[in-house]
């Protein structure tokens, strides 16, 4: 038996929720929620991905389940590191790669130095060469848009952490917004109104798993019970509640209504050429917080423009991430395109 040692394009979508690994001719190889399970006494990694997630919340004391993204950006490098390089590795499975070329996608408005540590991480984790790219310029891509056309497109990519709202044209973001508030802050803020209304501490998968199950953006579409298990803060005993779409709809809308208004922001400040074109077009909505039930419909209402969720909502930034690797040679030599050559 003889094995070879191939060099291939990766791209790898870094989210706070979930990361995804898109190999050349292979398509999407991995999907597993950004966590880690961490034995905090021998300082040891013990699980990474859906087994780690399934510590959330059930760990013994020495055992700590970690996201280290926080708001689309790394908040601890060391178990980022580790958590890259297992996913990596498990991404090219049984196929020898030698160092793979990583296009890793960004929010927006990733500072600096949040760059650097996504760079830093990628290379330390066995990439040849990294190369970074905004989110919604890879949704874009991803769902299959033509954005190297003279037309204005409009993307929201709503993440776990953080939604990003750009206008593209001729191969680049035009305007753009970037706010701290998508999935996760759905979550909270279940969380809160659970804990404020029944006085019932829950956790943040439970919290997951009724917004997805009976929550809405749109009133009147969705109409269930669900029974919630959590701890009773009077008694401290555990307790189940039942609770319905409407007031799970009712605690979703300040988060709900600070994104669709980043999404009215950024058409006025839009050029009213490329403005027309969205109108025509309408709105893309991408990211696995962009399938809130009626989310579509809500940013209808308050921009007037129609909006579409992407088919594969959440796999089009890893999608489009991958597939940009292609395009190399071109954004090496259009440095003023948004997909930049960072090494
Ligand atoms: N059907 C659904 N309805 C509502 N929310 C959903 C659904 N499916 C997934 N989500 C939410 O999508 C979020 C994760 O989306 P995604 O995987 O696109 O984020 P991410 O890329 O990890 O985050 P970011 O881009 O902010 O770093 C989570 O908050 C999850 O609860």
């Amino acid at each position: 038996m003889w094995f070879f040692s191939i060099g291939t394009d990766m791209g790898i979508d870094l989210g706070t929720a979930t990361v995804l690994v898109y190999l050349k001719d292979k398509g999407v190889v991995l999907k597993e929620p950004s966590v880690v399970a961490v034995d905090k006494n021998k300082n040891q990694v013990l699980a990474v991905g859906e087994e780690a997630r399934q510590m959330i919340g059930r760990t013994p004391g020495n055992i700590v389940a970690v996201r280290p993204l926080r708001d689309g950006v790394i908040s601890d490098y060391d178990i980022t590191e580790k958590m890259l390089k297992y996913f990596i590795k498990k991404g090219c499975g049984k196929r020898r790669i030698s160092a793979p070329n990583v296009m890793v996608c960004i929010p927006s408005q990733a500072t600096e130095v949040e760059k650097r540590a996504v760079i830093n991480a990628t290379k330390n984790s066995g990439a040849k060469n990294v190369y970074l790219i905004e989110e919604p310029l890879a949704a874009a891509i991803g769902a299959g848009l033509d954005i190297s056309e003279p037309n204005g497109s409009m993307v929201v990519d709503i993440g776990g952490g953080t939604t990003d709202v750009a206008v593209i044209s001729l191969g680049g973001v035009v305007v753009r917004d970037s706010l701290k508030i998508a999935g996760d802050k759905f979550d909270e803020a279940i969380i809160k109104h659970i804990r404020n209304k029944y006085k019932l501490m829950i956790g943040e998968r439970t919290a997951e798993d009724l917004k997805i199950s009976i929550g809405s953006a749109y009133g009147g579409l969705r109409n269930y019970v669900m029974p919630v298990k959590g701890r009773n803060l009077i008694t401290g005993l555990p307790d189940t509640i039942e609770v319905n779409s409407e007031e799970i709809r009712n605690a979703l809308e300040e988060p709900v209504s600070l994104i669709a208004e980043t999404v009215h922001a950024v058409l006025e400040k839009t050029p009213p050429e490329l403005s027309a074109d969205i109108m025509e077009s309408g709105i893309l909505l991408t990211g696995g917080g962009g399938l809130l039930f009626g989310l579509d419909k809500y940013i209808e209402k308050i921009t007037g423009v129609k909006v579409k969720v992407a088919e594969d909502s959440v796999e089009c930034v890893v999608k489009g991430t991958g597939k940009s690797l292609k395009h190399l040679n071109k954004i090496e030599f259009n440095s003023d395109k948004e997909v930049k050559l960072i090494e």
